[in-house]
């Protein structure tokens, strides 16, 4: 199983993730987010995390180019993307970068989200409705609806991330708020937490 440490902004948090084991880091380029950072400081990062730490660009409702062109300028090697959007959208992001598609709970089971996920490159990762919250999502209710090879986001953290995986089984986990000192701050004891007690599930 995969472990993102996402919302990173400096190259202090990122060798701080990837030395506690992160595979992968995630970077925040929607302007929404108090955990925004900039292409020049998530390429920084990710030329000082050595070879396969993963690098994920997050967007939230933004344009194909403005997309297209920080993944560009911040050398991520994925990116990660939330709210509603065209399948002709994504098929063009999937063509250049292996794609997170984020999910809500209310998502599973349409069609459109099917259409979505058949698209080669394309990985689901469920999460709250609120991205970036914290807020755990209800895993009981989701055993049986969860998407075979899907990671699983919202809420997560040292605490209760060992639990999410004994019951949903995701192909990899992501985390941001529970394991922040402050906004956009990582603590280095938390991150360390998150990894180990992921791996430990
Ligand atoms: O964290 C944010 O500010 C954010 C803003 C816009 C899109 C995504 C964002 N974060 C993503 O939220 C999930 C889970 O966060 P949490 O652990 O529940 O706080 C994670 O995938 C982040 O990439």
């Amino acid at each position: 199983m995969r472990v993102k440490v996402c919302g990173t902004t400096s190259v202090h948090d990122a060798v701080l993730a990837a030395e506690a084991g992160a595979d992968a880091l995630g970077f925040i380029f929607a302007p929404v987010s108090k955990r925004l950072v900039t292409p020049e400081v998530a390429r920084e990062a990710g030329l000082n995390v050595g070879p396969v730490v993963a690098r994920v660009g997050v967007f939230l409702g933004q344009g194909l180019d403005e997309v297209l062109r920080t993944a560009e300028a911040a050398r991520v090697s994925a990116v990660q993307l939330h709210g509603p959007l065209a399948p002709l959208y994504l098929k063009a992001v999937a063509a250049y970068y292996p794609v997170l598609r984020v999910l809500r709970p209310a998502d599973l089971g349409r069609e459109a989200t099917a259409e979505e996920l058949g698209l080669p490159g394309v990985t689901p990762m469920l999460d709250a409705p609120q991205p970036g919250g914290g807020q755990p999502l209800d895993w009981a209710a989701l055993r049986g609806l969860f998407p075979a090879g899907g990671w699983l986001a919202g809420g997560l953290g040292p605490e209760n991330v060992a639990e999410a995986v004994r019951i949903l089984k995701p192909a990899g986990v992501d985390a941001v708020t529970r394991l922040e000192a402050a906004g956009g701050i990582k603590d280095a004891e938390r991150v360390r937490a998150f990894i180990q007690a992921a791996r430990g599930a």
